[in-house]
């Protein structure tokens, strides 16, 4: 057994992990990464890259189809998916040497590809060795929950990890699960080619603002796409190429190949975490809200952490421990500033708190609401993409949340992600002078949304411009 000793140990080289050991190891730390599958993690190699290459190839498809309204003739796309696949599979190749292991053995990263596991409270074993480090940093991210169904171990069904295997078009796509993974590769599939059903226990797009979701389901309901609300999966039978889903209200689908997509399962099994008196919740790894665990030496960080599940919060989280870890300063991990976007088209993102949080947080009498619509855009009629709403909540003069759906809406989210982690105030977006013609004076037009109702209707006013106007020379 070979024994190693460093500053900082971290076991997953993701999204989370990698932002650490590449923070740490630039900062002169002695810094030891392990990771026992591919590096770059699930965002890489089986989450948002493919995901997103995916959508892309999904997009062009529609857009060939309903060029006329461009003036320029609708064509059926020739999909080829074991092509599209390929595209998939070379936008990983291009983004991985970002994330490979020679990049980060050049930041002075000692990296081992192999599992670790703790075999005392400051000790982790990994192949045939054992690192004592000063600090460890749990990075190991989660995998797709496969639900107890019965009759799901009895089909062939698919999750985010074989989806970018398979080389197929599937001819009928059946979706468990309406959140994120299930939307987005929903709306994918069916704009390649498939008939496409999602099958949702509850709420589709169910984590979001209500009234922008609704927009979002709409939308993708008129394109094509099937997706049956409040309805649990039950059970699963049949066979390769004919597969039925069964929900507990008695509905019966049937489909060509099955998607689960109902969300994920931490990785903490391997870790032999009770080892180190490490604790864990239904959802992950029991934190506090300096992302330490119950060993003071040992933060969680990502989606083990068991919070938002998103590449940026990796990202976020490792910055919290970095500082943590390097310099020995405190430092808090917040919620209320975190984006998130969904990816189908329209798009539905979301920063901070939502209409009805913010009247639960705050008196409700006191949080206000303002609205945009994409069609008074000249950009987004322009281009024809003028379906979509910008909505604000606002509690003393001050964003506290904001959802926007819409094209491109995970970019315009950016604009709130900024206002509310500066703590900028309405006024302060209505100062700001937007080039037209963009998407972006959606974001100070929402805010002359808030105003105007002030300005326009307020008596007070009115009776100061007629005095000024009878002083002015
Ligand atoms: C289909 C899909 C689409 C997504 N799209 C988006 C998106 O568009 N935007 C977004 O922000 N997020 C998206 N996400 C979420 C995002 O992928 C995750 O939030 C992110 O990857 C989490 O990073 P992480 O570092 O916590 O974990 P991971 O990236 O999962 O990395 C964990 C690593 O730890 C390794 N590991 C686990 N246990 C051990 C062990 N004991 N020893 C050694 N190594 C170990 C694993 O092999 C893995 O490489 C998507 C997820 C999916 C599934
Ligand atoms: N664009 C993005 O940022 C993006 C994209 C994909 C995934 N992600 C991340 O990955 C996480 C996981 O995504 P997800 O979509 O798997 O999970 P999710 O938890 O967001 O959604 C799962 C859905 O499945 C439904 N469900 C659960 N059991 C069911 C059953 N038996 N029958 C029918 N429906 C059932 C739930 O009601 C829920 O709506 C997300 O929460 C997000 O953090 C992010």
């Amino acid at each position: 057994m070979n024994r190693i000793s460093c500053d900082l140990l971290i076991i997953g080289a993701g999204s989370g992990g990698l932002s650490v050991a590449a923070g740490a190891a630039q900062m002169g730390a002695d810094v030891v990464l392990l990771e026992r599958h591919k590096m770059g993690g699930d965002c890489l190699n089986y989450g948002c890259v493919p995901s997103k290459a995916l959508i892309q190839a999904g997009k062009v498809a529609h857009a060939m189809r309903t060029a006329s309204r461009y003036g320029i003739a609708d064509v059926v796309p020739e999909v080829d998916y074991g092509a599209v696949k390929d595209h998939v599979h070379g936008v990983i190749d291009t983004i991985a040497p970002v994330d490979s292991q020679e990049r980060f053995e050049g930041f002075g990263v000692r990296v081992i590809r192999e599992e670790g596991r703790f075999v005392s409270e400051t000790e982790v074993e990994a192949g045939d060795t054992r690192i004592t480090a000063r600090r460890i940093v749990l990075a190991t991210g989660s995998r797709p929950f496969v639900p107890p169904i019965p009759g799901l171990d009895t089909v062939p069904y698919l999750t985010n990890e074989s989806l970018w295997e398979l080389r197929e078009l599937p001819e009928h796509l059946l979706v468990i699960g309406g959140g994120p993974i299930g939307m987005e590769m929903a709306q994918a599939h069916l704009r390649l080619g498939s008939k496409v059903t999602v099958i949702e226990g509850a709420r589709a797009l169910g984590k979001d603002d209500p009234e922008l979701a609704a927009l979002a389901l709409e939308k993708l309901r008129a394109e094509g796409l099937v997706i049956e609300e409040e309805a649990l999966a039950k059970e699963v039978r049949g066979e390769d190429g004919r597969i039925e889903v069964e929900t507990q209200d008695g509905r019966v689908f049937t489909g060509s190949h099955l998607l689960v997509a109902v969300g994920r399962k931490a990785n903490t099994e391997a870790l032999d975490l009770e080892v180190a008196g490490i604790e864990t919740t239904r959802t992950g790894i029991k934190v506090d809200d300096r992302l330490r665990t119950t060993n003071k030496r040992v933060f969680a960080i990502g989606d083990v952490a068991g919070g938002l599940q998103f590449t940026h919060v990796a990202g976020y989280h490792a910055g919290i421990v970095v500082r943590q870890a390097m310099f020995g300063l405190p430092a808090k991990a917040g919620t209320d500033h975190i984006p998130w976007a969904t990816y189908t088209d329209p798009e539905l993102a979301h920063v901070g708190l939502t209409e009805a949080e913010a009247k639960k947080r705050y008196p409700s009498t006191k949080v206000e609401i303002a609205r945009f619509a994409y069609d008074h855009n000249d950009r987004a009629q322009a281009e024809r993409h003028a379906e979509g709403l910008v909505k604000v909540v606002i509690y003393k003069g001050k964003p506290v949340g904001a959802s926007i759906v819409g094209h491109q809406a995970g970019e315009h989210i950016n604009f709130w992600a900024y206002a509310l982690s500066s703590g900028a105030k309405m006024r302060d977006i209505t100062g700001m002078v937007s080039p037209y013609p963009t998407y972006g004076e959606l974001n100070k037009r929402v805010a002359g949304a808030y105003f105007s109702p002030r300005l326009f209707e307020s008596d007070t006013v009115k009776r100061v411009v007629r005095l000024v106007q009878r002083w002015l020379p």
